[in-house]
Formats: structure tokens, sequence, C-alpha cells
């Protein structure tokens, strides 16, 4: 058996054309939707993932700002550049890559984001909302695994998954969506203080790597006919960039994520998704 490939690639462009047509609509309006995002450091993974967001951004009709200090910038100079995005007009909604380099307090940095532009729903005022079930901007990686295992008709409801890792982006916050009623699925959420990984990936009907740990999910650790989504980015002893679930999963899983081509286009088209419903609601203010 070879699993069934959840495609992310294909699923972000039928999000991404549908969003081109509501920033047209939005753009008879008046209103242009604009995405800013901070970049800090010389990080190539993040420059890579933030010029990707900007090309997005001008394939829907999105406007971009662009800001980006160098590795040395010190905290006063990354929060006045915060500052400055939360009083620009232009800017929708943005986003302060991740991670920032070390020594800078990110939660500071995201505190001082004015929480109506968090474009990420990483702000600790959307992430009390998500917690609250109140409306709030969703974090874009959980998002765009949900939306992925909907758009292939893998049940959620009363499904067991197991979501290994606990980083914000992903760990910490798909358990919130998961669980929401709508979801309702039941999460282990394992890290490496795990007794025993591979009896809890076992049992799961889904699972979710997003640990940064290289083929860490291995093909006898997953119940035949599961989903397996993988979100893991690391890299390899010849430096090459590897995944957390090995390649062998394919033939015992029921679907597998690629990556690249899997959650990262998701996540990419789901920012996107969060700029144009803030400036839907701003049109619905204006209206
Ligand atoms: N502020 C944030 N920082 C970070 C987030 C986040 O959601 N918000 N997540 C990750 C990085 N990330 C988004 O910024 C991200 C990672 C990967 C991709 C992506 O499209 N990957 C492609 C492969 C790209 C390539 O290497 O060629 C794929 O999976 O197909 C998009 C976004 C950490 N920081």
């Amino acid at each position: 058996m070879s699993a069934q490939i959840l495609d992310g690639k294909a699923t972000a462009a039928a999000i991404k054309s549908d969003l081109t047509a509501r920033v047209a609509a939005l753009r008879l309006q008046g209103i242009t939707p604009g995405l800013g995002t901070l970049l800090v450091g010389d990080d190539p993974g993040s420059q890579k993932y933030v010029a990707g967001k900007h090309r997005d951004c001008a394939a829907v009709g999105i406007a971009s700002i662009q800001r980006e200090l160098p590795a040395t910038a010190t905290q006063d100079d990354i929060e006045a550049v915060v500052r400055e995005l939360n009083a620009d007009p232009a800017c929708t909604g943005y986003i302060v890559q991740l991670p920032l380099p070390r020594g800078i307090d990110t939660n500071r940095v995201l505190e001082l984001m004015d929480p109506a532009k968090d474009a990420d729903g990483l702000h600790p005022v959307s992430l009390g909302r998500l917690v609250l079930n109140e409306p709030a901007p969703l974090p874009c990686t959980p998002n765009g695994i949900i939306r992925l295992l909907r758009q292939y008709g893998v049940e959620l409801a009363g499904a067991e998954v197991v979501v290994v890792g606990r980083g914000t982006t992903v760990g910490r916050t798909l358990p919130l969506l998961l669980t929401r009623r709508s979801e309702n699925a039941t999460v282990t959420q394992c890290h490496t203080g795990t007794r025993d990984l591979a009896a809890q990936l076992r049992r799961a009907d889904i699972v979710v790597a997003a640990a940064g740990v290289g083929h860490l999910i291995k093909p006898e650790d997953i119940k035949p006919g599961a989903a397996v989504l993988d979100v893991g980015v690391s890299r390899d002893e010849n430096g090459k960039i590897v995944g957390d679930v090995h390649p062998g999963v394919t033939e015992v899983a029921g679907w597998v994520s690629p990556n690249p081509g899997g959650v990262g286009p998701m996540t990419r088209a789901l920012l996107l998704e969060n700029v144009v419903l803030a400036a839907e609601r701003e049109a619905e203010h204006a209206a």
C-alpha cells in the first residue's frame, strides 16, 4: 500500500485563487489589504520563507511592506519597527518572522504588536482568545494542517491525534484547534520528555510531527492507514534539509503530507487569508 499524498501545494493554490477574487472585491471598495513582515538577521531559511510570503502577496493582489534589520539589531531597534508597523495605515496585518536572534526577548516583541494587526495568530491576546473560544486570527500552520486534513476527507471527530513537539507555532497551538467542538479530536501532546513515544504513535489515527528531529517518525511506529503530517525541518550530517518523518512511512500510512509541498504552502496561504479576513472586517466597519 502507498499512502495518498496530502497535496498542500494544490490545496494552497485553490485557497489563493479564492483570496485573489476577495482582494479584487476589496480593492473595488477602496481597500487594499497590506501584509507587513519584519525579518531580523540573515538566516537563509527565514529569508526564503519571507520572500515566499511576499511573492504570494503579489500573486493575489495584497500590498507588501517589507522591513529588515541586521542580526546585530537591539531589542530597542526591533521594538521601534514594531511601533512603526502598528501605526502604518497601509499595513492591515503583519508578522515578526521567528525565530528572532538569540538575546532578543521574543515575547516582549510579540506583546508590543497591535493585536488587531496580528496576522500570525501568535499574539498573546489572540492565543488567549483561542483558549477562550472567542473569534481570533488562527495560527497559520495549525490552521493549515486542519484545512489539509479536511480537504482530503480525513476524519477528525473522535480521532486520536498525536502531536509531537511543543513549539509555539505548531505544537502548543495545534491541540487548541483540534479539540474545538468543530473538530472534536482527542489529542496527546508528545515531546522530548515523553517516556515511550513509539507506544503513543502506534495508537494514533493522525500523527503531526513538529519536533525538528530528522526522520524521528519511523514506519514501524505508525498504525496502518493513519494520516501522518510532517512539519519538521532539520539538517542531516551533509547539511541536507530533512523532515521529521522517515520516507518509509508512505508504505504504511493511509495519507502523508510531503515535506516540502505539504504543510508549508498551507501556512503561507492561511497567512494571506488572515490578512484578507482583517481587511474584510475593516470594510464591514467602514460600510
Ligand atoms: N512568524 C512566524 N514565524 C515562523 C512561522 C510562522 O508561522 N510565523 N513558521 C515557521 C516558518 N514558516 C513561516 O514563516 C514557513 C516555513 C516553511 C514554508 C514553506 O512554504 N515551505 C516550503 C519549502 C520551502 C523551501 O525550502 O523551498 C514547503 O514546505 O513546501 C512556509 C512558511 C517558522 N517561523
